[in-house]
């Protein structure tokens, strides 16, 4: 109920969940990073680092590493990072996009959480998946504070996933 909705936004037929919405209320903000870093630190207790999705898997990501005392790495849209690079297309619920993350970010066999706010279609987080895999990464667990459930977007991953709100 925290979850403001838009209809129609960004185009007709989508049904926009703001997670902004629950940032400002600020009670509501910190329950829901308890309920986060609750979960990451009892499931993962040896995981390498957190990889977050560009932009707003930015504004969780970080705070559950600062607790777990290991790196964020960022996986951003095309042209945004510096250095050497793995990249990869991806679909969306509206439209297509290429995501990058710098080769040197992480190490081969390294054991990876990647977070994101929401899973809709899944074809982001996917994608995700596959990059970190062919960077050497062993993606341990994707997690999302929301899932839109009719979309089916967790069919897509190979790798285990959590959500901790559904519409
Ligand atoms: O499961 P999918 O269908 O791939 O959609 C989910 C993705 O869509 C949204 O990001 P968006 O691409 O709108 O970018 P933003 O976070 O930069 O706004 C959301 O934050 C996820 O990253
Ligand atoms: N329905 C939705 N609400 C918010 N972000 C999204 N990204 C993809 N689908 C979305």
């Amino acid at each position: 109920s925290c979850v403001r909705s838009y209809p129609d936004f960004p185009q007709p037929g989508i049904i926009f969940r703001d997670i902004f919405s629950v940032m400002q209320q600020p009670t509501v903000f910190a329950d829901l990073m308890d309920v986060l870093i609750d979960y990451v630190k009892a499931k993962h207790k040896d995981i390498d680092a957190i990889i977050g999705l560009d932009s707003r898997g930015f504004l969780f990501g970080p705070i559950i590493c600062l607790q777990l005392g290991i790196p964020f790495v960022p996986v951003r849209k095309k042209g945004k990072l510096p250095g050497d690079l793995m990249s990869t297309t991806y679909q969306l619920e509206y439209g297509s996009d290429v995501f990058e993350v710098q080769k040197d970010s992480f190490k081969p066999g390294d054991k990876i959480v990647i977070i994101d706010d929401l899973l809709a279609t899944g074809g982001t987080m996917s994608a995700s998946v596959d990059l970190v895999k062919k960077n050497g990464g062993v993606v341990e667990e994707c997690i999302c504070i929301i899932e839109i459930d009719d979309l089916k977007g967790r069919n897509k991953l190979k790798v285990p996933f959590k959500s901790f709100i559904q519409f």
